[in-house]
This record gives C-alpha cells, structure tokens and sequence, in this order.
C-alpha cells in the first residue's frame, strides 16, 4: 500500500516541478484540486487496482452529491424524502454513481487483476457473510466501495490541504518536519512503513491539524434506550450529534492555547495533550471509529513527506482564511500558496 500511495504522490510531485521550473522558480498555486487529484488516485488503485481516469466520473459525481447534501437540514426527520429539487438531484446522482461502481466491480471481477485490494476484501466479506438484514448482495457491495470512496477521499484531500496551509504558514515547524523527513529517507523517496512510523514531528504536526481542522464535523449515535445523562433524558432511538470542533477546540479541556497550532501539545502523545483524551476524536471514537484511520495516517505522511522533501511552502498574500462546512470542513476559497524547490 504505501508503494502505490508513493508512486501516485510522485507522479503529482512531477507535474509540480515542472510547473515551479515554468515559473521561473515560484509557483503561486491553489493545491486543493490537486490534492484531490491525488487522494482520489490513491483510493482508487488501494480500492480497485484502477488508476485515476476509470474513477474520474465516480468522483466528480460524489462531489456534485456532497455539494448537494450539504444543503439538506441535517436532523430533521423526514426531510429527506420529500421530492424538492436538490432531493431530486441527489436521488438522480446516487443512482448514476451506484451504476458507475457496479460497472467498475463487474470490470475488476471480469479482469480478476486487483489481487488483495480493497474490493477484493468487500467481495470476500460478501461471500461469506449472510446475513444482509434485507439488503441484496449487490447492494451490500456497491454501499461498502461507496463508503470508501466518500469516507476516504475528500477527508484526506482536506487533511492535505490545511496541513499545507499550517505549515506555510509555520516556517519553523515545516524546517523542522523537512529536517525529519530528509534525515529518516536519506534521498527523500526511500519510503517504507518503518519509516513512517518513525517521524515523530510530522505525526505531531498531522495530529495537530486534525485537532483543530477535523474533517468531519460530528460523530453520530442513536439511543438503543432511554438513558439518563447526568439528569438529561435521551429518549430511546433519539440520535446524538456529537460535535468534534467544539470538543478539540475547549479551552477548557486544551488550555489558553487551544486555538493555537502547536504541534508540540503532542510531543507525549494524545493522552499527555488534553485532560480528556477521549475528547480528541477526529477518526470518531468506539466501535465505529474510522476503518481507514491507519490508511489515511500513512497516505498523509507518504504525501507530505515527499512534498516537504521536494518544496518549500508559504502562503500566497492572496490566501484567504475562510474555513467553510461542507460536510466536511473545507477551505472556502481553496488553500493558495507559493511554492519554491528546496
Ligand atoms: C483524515 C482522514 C479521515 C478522517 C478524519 C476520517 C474520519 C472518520 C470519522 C469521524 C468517522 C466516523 C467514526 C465514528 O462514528 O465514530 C469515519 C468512519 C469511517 N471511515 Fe474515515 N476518516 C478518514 C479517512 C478514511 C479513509 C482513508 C478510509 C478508507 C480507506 C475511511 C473509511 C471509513 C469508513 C469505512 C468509516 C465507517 C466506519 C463504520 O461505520 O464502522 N476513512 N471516518
């Protein structure tokens, strides 16, 4: 895995080098669409051996469904099954994109040459397990790749981005994170899992920024019973936001400098940095944290350790700060910065 999440970062690494020697030596760039690019090309080959062209259409599909579900009222019940235009227009693309993933299956299935990749993992699961509570087979297929595609792709991507966008705007902790990587893989591309798992910095840094940019806004959970909270009643079947910005940014729970980047809270690790650590929770928390925490820890080291190896960052004057919700939290205006060879 970490091969495929190198040689797909490279190939983007390329594109950006040319480009800064185009530009005479500065590149000015907004970074998020690439970015995406280059999450999207990541799950897709981790998911079905394919490269980015064959999910293209999947992904700007998804994306034209997130920016319509993020303008639903979320927690009003019933709202979603009403015929309004925007529920019209997600009914009409998640039809589209359950076609799109079943085509791509039959492909792989015909082809047989994705080996022990993702889809090869959900195919087992459907094989073996029997009991799909009312729903077919290939439903339980197409909602699982599904899953992975929109839980795995733009969460990433925005990782990427405002961990850019921390670090240009952060001189010292980018030299220190590039001093790590430079000396943990000697030439910059000798990556491997022990390597990561040895960059301590950039593991602080990343943690960081999940703290106080999380992609996802809020875990969800239902009663299974009323419950009595500390003297509020939640009725059975009653569905808990829990909010992960309000928790990872309480001053109370973080101290003074709760809204501050400082990368250093982590030096000893979740436990040390907050006086609840269960209220660090950006992969969520319990029996459904996040599947895909370990695979997303190491595609963002793989990528930002070839990106610090190669580049030097700094936010472009023309960078506005505008964190916006769109299902996940989103630079508005996209992260624009000045890119320069190390
Ligand atoms: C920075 C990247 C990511 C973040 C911040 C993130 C965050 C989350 C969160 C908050 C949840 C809900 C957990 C809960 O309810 O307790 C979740 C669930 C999930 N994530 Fe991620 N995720 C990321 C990347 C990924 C990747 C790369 C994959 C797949 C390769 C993935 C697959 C999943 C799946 C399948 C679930 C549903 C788990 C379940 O319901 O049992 N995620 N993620």
């Amino acid at each position: 895995m970490v091969n495929l999440m190198v040689d797909a970062t490279i190939s983007m690494l390329k594109s950006w080098e040319s480009r800064v020697e185009w530009e005479k030596g500065i590149l000015e760039i907004i970074v998020d669409e690439d970015l995406r690019s280059l999450s999207a090309d990541i799950i897709s080959r981790a998911c079905f051996g394919s490269n980015y062209s064959k999910g293209e259409e999947i992904f700007s599909k998804l994306k034209a469904l997130q920016m319509a579900m993020a303008k639903t009222y979320i927690g009003i019940p019933g709202m979603r099954y009403l015929p309004s235009k925007n529920n019209r227009e997600i009914w009409k693309l998640e039809k589209e994109i359950d076609s799109l993933i079943l085509s791509v299956v039959n492909h792989c299935t015909e082809e047989a040459t994705h080996g022990k990749d993702l889809l090869q993992m959900i195919l087992d699961g459907a094989e073996t397990y029997d009991d799909y509570k009312g729903l077919s087979k290939e439903r339980f297929i197409v909602n699982n790749c599904k899953n992975m595609y929109f839980a795995g792709y733009e969460t990433t991507a925005t990782t990427l981005s405002w961990t850019l966008m921390l670090l240009a705007a952060s001189p010292d902790w980018q030299a220190c994170v590039r001093a790590e990587v430079l000396e943990t893989c000697k030439d910059g591309f000798l990556l491997d899992a022990n390597a990561l798992t040895n960059m301590k910095t950039l593991t602080m840094v990343i943690l960081e920024t999940l703290r106080l940019y999380p992609p996802a806004t809020f875990v969800i959970r239902q009663a299974l019973e009323d419950i009595d909270f500390k003297g509020i009643m939640i009725p059975k079947d009653m569905n808990i936001q829990i909010p992960i910005p309000a928790l990872q940014q309480s001053l109370q729970l973080w101290g003074p400098d709760a809204h501050r980047f400082n990368p250093e809270r982590f030096a000893n690790g979740i436990v040390e940095a907050c006086k609840v650590p269960q209220a660090y929770m950006p992969f969520g928390i319990g029996a459904r944290i996040c599947t895909g925490q370990h695979f997303a820890m190491a595609e963002l080291k793989v990528a930002l350790s070839l990106l610090l190896s190669k580049f030097c960052f700094s936010l472009s004057p023309a960078y506005v700060h505008s964190p916006a919700f769109r299902l996940v939290i989103q630079p508005e205006h996209g992260v624009r910065l000045l890119i320069k060879r190390v």
